[in-house]
């Protein structure tokens, strides 16, 4: 069984992960409201003296809580710290990133809200006496990163204690994304699990957990062995033992994790980095399977095992490895089931049923709009594919709804759901379609590394995202600019440029400057510039400079637009590049706002389109959006709602309507009509002959004052975030930021428009 362990994902650097959570506000979570809080009705309604109203419903009976408060989807995620990972026990203070991870990754991943709370104390009692009493606050509890075997007895002291789902997640959520892992890779190993011979390293709330539920579901007691720092825990062992151990004490002459191994089918590691040796693998069976799950640092790495034999299945904790072993891929979905039928408890069959439902999804047909979340590297059930990865968007329908049916069969159900049809819609739309977009931008590019100019290479935050876009192995950053000045820029802000993949061009130096100048020279002639003209930009304009290199094949696609404002630089590339034949250039803007991708056209060149213009845009949005995974739905919009009130400027998108209509194109589109009536189905329902299937995910604007000034007003007030304007139609891939972009947004954009290059 040949097989290569790829290695596909970020890696990030320390520098990169201060700032990441030091920028803007510090942190990773806020708050905000989902009621206006505006006029002095407001306030009458959500404080005194409205709250009464529900205060008294509740009173009188708690189930109400779940409709007038935020309890039914809101989660704790509870740390003392004493097992950060496998960092060790470093304070309930130093837990506080991982606990603000998980509940954003509750969000991100489920739509369930949640908010960390540290716990500052190593005291069980103390512990269970602070949590018990916050049931009224929560629909449910995860417990993290609290060690054992204090964890045991704070688990299941709160499960008794309180009547919402109480969950260790480094126990359960690790043991049922593991079963569904090695249930897996069973199969493709063709074991069976009454024989197969599993050593557990890591005796603590993970691997206990994990051992506990393989045998649940069918492992022999007598073929594991648990291994802790003192080795094996055999029968008889005194030494570091507790109750939670000695439940799982095998007779055996072993003693050692490297005796234990010896012969052994399956390597669970649960421990701590670099647990495992080269000479344990390749004592083990054939065809072994090794899950090094320790984080952020696993057992063993899956290069290390490369080395030594070819025919191991490899499972890590981390992202940036085939095989990703995580409870991430559990938590948010297993509560988000648990949440929606209201469940008292996580029990074992809602356990099962979620790694029963992962291990198949592994199994199925990759669909084409989930295959985008693997970006064209389409994966087959196999050695390098036991396990989804979090991104995988089949993951939001199948565990949620395994797991309520689950809470419903088996009667911790309070609240059971009818229509589990309807159900499974329900949770697909909780999902985040740009995020997933964004994934499968930077998945593909990973897989087809390209060169990016930086045209901007002097400026510190362009040198941060050329850094960036090199450790995420997107491919070449080229930085444009003077090499004494960056380098000396560079030190100034604490950058290590040196590192392969980031080059650096100074243009005046260049040996293609000749060649440059006759190229634009060549374009401009005709237009007013004599060769000097075009020798002074090539040397001293990085955007004419850059858009060169792209025009003739010596870097794929630009970034630019920190230090020059947008028209500018577009007129800038404009003189050396050239439109697609057949397509008009545009800017697009992607929307994000509450749940929401809106695309809204054209944001940044064309300034008063006639109807003819309008139409083109809205070509080109459309099959913007569609490159981009969705199915478009554009709405031509105006002040105007289908003739009414009527005036020049609603006529020029009337005759746009109709110039779409005579050219058939095959996309849903209609106008002119409000923004309200585009996106909100209650308005929408008003015009029944609406050739719209549902609300607008396309804007189409009617002019440049209005797409600008609307998604500025909806980035600054209306706490949404703008990617964008994204340059559409040009013959190369180029993309301007804007003046005040971070370096996250600059690489972003670089990543757009080496996704653009394509092949
Ligand atoms: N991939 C995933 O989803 C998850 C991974 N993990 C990882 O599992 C590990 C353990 O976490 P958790 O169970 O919560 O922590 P605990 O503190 O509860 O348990 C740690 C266990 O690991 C053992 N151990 C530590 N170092 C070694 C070593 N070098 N060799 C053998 N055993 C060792 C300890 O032994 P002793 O009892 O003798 O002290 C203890 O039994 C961490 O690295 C964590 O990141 C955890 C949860 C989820
Ligand atoms: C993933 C996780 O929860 C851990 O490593 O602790
Ligand atoms: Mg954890």
């Amino acid at each position: 069984m040949a097989r290569k362990t790829e290695t596909n994902g970020p890696s990030v650097s320390a520098q990169e992960a201060l700032e990441f959570h030091a920028m803007g506000r510090p942190g990773k979570l806020e708050i905000v409201a989902t009621k206006p809080m505006t006029t002095q009705r407001d306030l009458s309604l959500a404080y005194s003296p409205g709250v009464a109203v529900p205060v008294r419903a509740i009173a009188e009976d708690p189930s109400r809580a779940f409709d007038y408060t935020t309890r039914g989807n809101m989660v704790a995620v509870i740390s003392n710290g004493t097992a950060i990972l496998g960092l060790g026990n470093l304070g309930a203070l130093a837990s506080k990133p991982v606990m603000e991870g998980k509940a954003v990754l509750f969000k991100r991943f489920a739509d369930v809200d949640s908010i960390d709370l540290e716990v500052d104390t190593e005291d069980a009692d103390e512990f269970i006496n602070c949590v018990r009493f916050l049931g009224p606050s929560f629909g449910g509890i995860n417990l993290e990163d609290i060690k054992a075997p204090e964890c045991f007895i704070i688990e299941q002291r709160l499960r008794e204690l309180m009547d919402i789902p109480v969950f260790h997640d480094d126990q359960h959520g690790t043991a049922i994304i593991s079963a569904a892992g090695l249930i897996n890779a069973l199969e493709i190993t063709g074991r069976d699990m009454k024989t197969t011979k599993m050593v557990c390293n890591g005796a603590g709330a993970a691997g206990i957990a994990c051992i506990e539920l393989m045998k649940a579901m069918g492992f022999a007691p007598e073929n594991i062995i648990l291994c802790d720092t003192k080795g094996v825990v055999f029968q008889g062992r005194t030494e570091g033992m507790n109750q939670w151990k000695s439940a799982h004490a095998v007779k055996t002459d072993t003693r050692s994790l490297a005796e234990a191994l010896d012969g052994a089918d399956v390597f669970l590691g649960l421990s701590a980095k670099g647990a495992l040796t080269t000479a344990m693998v390749q004592s083990m069976a054939k065809n072994p399977i090794i899950f090094a799950m320790a984080n952020p640092d696993p057992e063993i790495t899956p290069e290390e095992v490369a080395e030594i034999r070819t025919d191991a299945i490899m499972a890590t904790g981390r992202s940036d490895y085939a095989n990703q072993v995580n409870n991430v891929l559990g938590f948010p979905y297993i509560f988000r089931g648990a949440l929606d039928v209201r469940a008292t408890t996580i029990n074992d069959d809602m356990k099962i049923a979620a790694a029963r439902a992962l291990a198949e999804l592994a199994r199925q047909d990759v669909p084409d709009d989930v295959a985008a979340a693997y970006q064209g590297n389409r994966p087959k059930f196999g050695p390098n594919y036991i396990i989804p990865v979090p991104f995988d968007p089949r993951l939001i329908s199948a565990i949620p709804l395994a797991v309520a049916k689950a809470a419903m069969e088996s009667g911790v159900a309070r609240k059971p759901i009818l229509d589990l049809d309807r159900y499974a819609q329900e949770l697909s739309a909780r999902r985040d379609p740009i995020a997933s977009t964004l994934q499968r931008i930077y998945d593909r590019v990973r897989r087809q590394p390209k060169r990016i100019v930086f045209a901007e290479g002097e400026e510190e935050q362009v040198m941060r995202a050329a850094v960036s876009y090199v450790n995420q192995r997107l491919g070449t950053a080229i930085l444009l600019g003077r090499d004494d000045v960056i380098k000396e820029n560079a030190k100034h802000a604490g950058i290590d440029l040196n590192k392969q993949g980031i080059e650096i061009i100074n243009a005046r130096l260049s040996r293609r400057n000749g060649i440059y100048t006759d190229y634009l020279y060549e374009r401009m002639q005709r237009k007013g510039f004599l060769f000097r003209d075009c020798q002074r930009l090539i040397n001293n304009d990085r955007n004419h400079f850059a858009a060169c290199m792209v025009a003739l094949g010596d870097a794929d696609g630009i970034v630019t637009g920190v230090t020059r404002n947008y028209s500018t630089a577009l007129d800038d590339i404009r003189r050396v590049i050239d439109a697609k034949p057949g397509h008009r250039v545009i800017g697009v803007s992607i929307v994000l706002a509450r749940g929401k991708t809106v695309l809204v056209a054209d944001t940044a060149v064309h300034d008063m389109p006639n109807a003819e213009q309008i139409a083109d845009i809205a070509e080109e949005a459309a099959g913007f959006a569609r490159r981009m995974g969705y199915e478009p739905r554009l709405a031509m919009l105006a002040y105007s709602t289908f003739g009414h009130p009527q005036g020049e400027r609603s006529e020029r998108v009337q005759e746009a309507v109709r110039i779409l209509d005579k050219r058939r194109v095959d996309f849903e589109y209609d106008g002119e009509m409000a923004a309200d009536v585009a996106l909100n189905a209650r308005a929408m329902a008003q015009y029944p002959f609406i050739r719209l299937t549902g609300p607008a995910n396309v804007l189409i604007m009617p002019a440049f004052h209005s797409a600008s000034i609307s998604t500025k007003m909806l980035q600054e007030l209306g706490g949404s975030t703008v990617i964008g304007p994204l340059l559409v139609g040009l013959n190369k891939p180029v993309q301007i930021v804007s003046l005040n972009a971070k370096d996250s947004d600059i690489v972003n954009m670089a990543a757009i428009a080496a996704y653009s290059a394509g092949t």
